[in-house]
């Protein structure tokens, strides 16, 4: 299969973008993507401008519960905005490249920073349903087994062959999520840890979670590590975030079972305080430092 089929080529990314372009007045500078059970946030954009998936060229369309499947334009706290309400994952059937072409998208809509949020399975122990993690670093899984965005010829107009991941997680906006959390009173159940992705759709065995658990990971989930890949890749800088929607069992004892019920049900529960959180971000965005952080 040639990469113009499997998906997120230069062109194919161009030829969306420019379809945007043609019927949004809007010039997003933030992009964001909304999580399981997450999408609420997307409503706080004023004057949206909305388009369905299955209309807009090229994209994907969402097949999961808690994803509404729409990009919303839009103004957030005076900040342009374009945002993902619901996401699209490897075990839905789409190609790697596939799932992280709105990430190419916006870069060539003009977006600098990209804010994402998920729901993951909290492994580490000290983790309560409901807190949120700042994503300071992850494992990909997949990755292991050569599945990565970024296989495949390279395009230098996006980035560079072999990207650094080391600075993946942006340090300024993870210090903007401590002390904006810090203002709102929710630095209690603001932990701040390692993503772990894999592919899903099946929830980890026991045994997986302790092994990930040892490995470093402190949740768990099955998406965000490929677009922050991509995003990274074309110079976006990258904030994510993770809902803790459920404990990962990890003792043979346990009565407990993971869920995709329990995850929308966090999610709707935290949803009101994870929308003030990122807004509150978008708000302190600083335009100067919204350069481009290309590693190039
Ligand atoms: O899109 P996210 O990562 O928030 O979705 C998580 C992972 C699965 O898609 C689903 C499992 O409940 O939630
Ligand atoms: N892989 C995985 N993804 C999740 N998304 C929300 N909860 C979980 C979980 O426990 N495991």
């Amino acid at each position: 299969m040639s990469e113009s089929t499997i998906g997120g080529s230069y062109e194919e990314c161009r030829t969306t973008a420019d379809w945007l372009l043609k019927h949004t007045q809007v010039r997003p500078i933030v992009g964001i993507v909304c999580g399981s059970g997450l999408s609420a946030l997307a409503d706080m954009l004023k004057d949206p401008q909305v388009f369905k998936y299955c209309d807009i060229p090229n994209f994907p369309r969402s097949t999961v519960r808690g994803h509404a499947g729409q990009l919303v334009f839009g103004t957030l706290k005076g900040k342009s905005c374009v945002c993902m309400q619901g996401r699209f994952h490897l075990y839905e059937g789409h190609p790697i490249q596939k799932i992280t072409l709105p990430m190419r998208v916006f870069k060539l809509l003009g977006v600098k920073t990209m804010l994402m949020t998920n729901a993951a399975g909290g492994l580490n122990q000290d983790y309560k349903v409901g807190d949120f993690m700042v994503i300071k670093d992850h494992i990909n899984m997949p990755g292991f087994a050569g599945v990565n965005p970024l296989s495949g010829p390279n395009d230098d107009r996006f980035g560079v062959r072999f990207p650094c991941m080391s600075d993946a997680y942006d340090r300024e906006l993870r210090q903007l999520a401590h002390d904006v959390a810090g203002e709102l009173g929710f630095s209690d159940f603001l932990k701040e840890g390692v993503y772990c992705v894999l592919g899903g759709p099946s929830f980890e065995t026991i045994a997986e979670c302790r092994m990930l658990h040892r490995l470093g990971g402190d949740a768990v989930g099955m998406s965000t590590v490929h677009e922050v890949i991509v995003a990274r890749h074309a110079g976006m800088r990258c904030f994510a975030m993770s809902l803790i929607s459920n404990r990962a069992v990890m003792d043979y004892d346990s009565r407990e079972r993971a869920n995709h019920d329990e995850v929308l049900e966090t999610g709707n529960q935290r949803a009101k305080q994870m929308e003030v959180l990122v807004s509150t971000m978008v708000a302190r965005l600083d335009d100067n430092e919204n350069n481009d952080k290309n590693n190039s």
